[in-house]
């Protein structure tokens, strides 16, 4: 990347989150191996999709993290796990959006990065289990929830990012296959959530899969809009679709007009009525802070850059960034932090399109801060109140631990060379889908 600046020696950064992430990944194998997560204060194991029947969801968020930094003996033990233990022939409903950002995108992800045949396998095998969502329904959007043994389909109330977020997971294995079915009815569901836009050319964010019909007024770049603007653009970066780019172009000017916000000098995105334009509310979620990032990438550099200077803001004042806040107080709605890697994802984000070490800096200032506060005996844990001191943990870690931040930071410190810095791409889940270099 051209890093204008003369930076500082990143190598020690770099060192440091390797040391880190393979101390946790080490303590998961010994204590949780193929649980879908471990509980860092006390060691156990956590089912995440189903209770009672983990299908080792952070060894598969793990592989492409693993792989780029070179750790290829734990890569060698995760991908024969997979491929000795991984079965997707599991009679119950699955969460299609979480199946596919997760473990579609983790198992692509890991594919590109190895190359081992059976990974791929298995991202077909699932994804072709989630399809029954998208081919029963009358409208083309989604169901919900689908049994992946059985095909029944569940639960058509639902939101534009449960409907909006697999063009980039879908179209890779349409691209790898030779099979459309996968990008095209991603990209109907899109299609259908676009033609929906109100006269503003704002998107409420709950609709109706059966009915097609919105189920609320509501707007935001926050979940669960945020991923469904995601993937519009995604989808344009990755595989050159003109029809997403406009789509997007449409939505995203209509965001900047009507819901934008600036205050105190600071960019921020409230919540507002997609019908009016009227301020519903000022809380911002964290996972807003990806935003940024899209921004960024999309070509609008300076409304990228203002939005994450709004959360350096807040990042100085709590350390920590709550689960919510709100703006107009700068104070926390919701005082938790479930480990979340928004900031980061949009500081390396917004360091690949403009070379400004200033990311970097704040990226690093986030992995302090995490070391320092969610770091427990067997790995970290996400935090009940960050402005408790000190805060207060949780017997909890995510699967996207594995796979987001750790990865932005190695990404943004290390300089590693299975990564192309120039031509790359990360799903929202943080997989790897182009620009590992083997
Ligand atoms: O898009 C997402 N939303 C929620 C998680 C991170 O906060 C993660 O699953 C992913 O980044
Ligand atoms: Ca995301």
């Amino acid at each position: 990347p051209a890093a204008a600046s003369a930076s500082r020696n990143w190598k020690p950064a770099a060192e440091s989150v390797r040391r880190e992430y393979l101390w946790a990944w080490q303590h998961y194998v010994d204590r949780a191996l193929g649980a879908d997560h471990i509980k860092p204060i006390s060691g156990g194991r956590e089912d995440f999709f189903v209770q009672g029947h983990s299908i080792g969801l952070s060894l598969v968020e793990a592989v492409d993290t693993l792989w780029l930094m070179e750790a290829d003996a734990e890569v060698a033990l995760a991908v024969r796990w997979i491929e000795d233990n991984l079965s997707f022939d599991v009679d119950a409903p699955f969460q299609v959006f979480e199946t596919n950002i997760r473990m579609v995108g983790g198992l692509a992800a890991a594919y590109h990065c190895t190359g081992a045949p059976r990974l791929l396998e298995l991202a077909v095998d699932v994804a072709d289990r989630l399809l029954p969502a998208f081919t029963e329904s009358p409208t083309g959007l989604p169901y919900r929830y689908v049994n992946l043994a059985t095909g029944e389909v569940s639960r058509p109330e639902t939101n534009i990012v449960e409907v909006g977020t697999y063009i980039a997971e879908f179209g890779v294995l349409s691209e790898w296959t030779g099979d459309r079915r996968y990008y095209d009815l991603a990209k109907r569901a899109m299609r259908v959530v676009h033609d929906k836009r109100t006269e503003l050319g704002l998107l409420p964010h709950d609709i109706h899969a059966e009915t097609g019909e919105w189920r609320n007024r509501q707007a935001t770049v926050g979940p669960p809009g945020d991923s469904y603007y995601e993937y519009l653009w995604d989808g344009y970066a990755l595989f050159g679709d003109e029809d997403l780019r406009r789509w997007y172009d449409t939505l995203t000017d209509a965001i900047l007009a009507h819901q934008a916000e600036r205050r105190d000098g600071l960019l921020w995105f409230p919540q507002v009525d997609a019908f009016t334009g009227e301020v519903l509310s000022r809380e911002q979620s964290v996972l807003a802070g990806f935003y940024a990032g899209l921004l960024a990438e999309s070509g609008r550099i300076g409304e990228g850059r203002a939005y994450h200077d709004a959360f350096n803001t807040a990042q100085e004042k709590f350390g920590v960034l709550p689960n919510s806040l709100d703006y107009a107080t700068m104070s926390a709605a919701d005082p938790g932090n479930a480990l979340r890697p928004e900031f980061a994802d949009a500081a390396l984000m917004l360091w690949l399109a403009t070379g400004d070490e200033i990311f970097r800096e704040r990226a690093k200032t986030h992995y302090d801060n995490m070391l320092r506060t969610s770091k427990t005996n067997y790995g970290f844990a996400g935090l009940t109140d960050v402005t408790a001191k000190p805060p207060s943990q949780e017997d909890s870690c995510p699967g996207y631990w594995w796979s987001e931040q750790m990865k932005y930071y190695w990404l943004l410190f290390s300089d590693t060379p299975r990564f192309d810095y120039r031509d790359n791409y990360l799903s929202t889940e943080a997989n790897l889908l182009r620009g590992a270099r083997r």
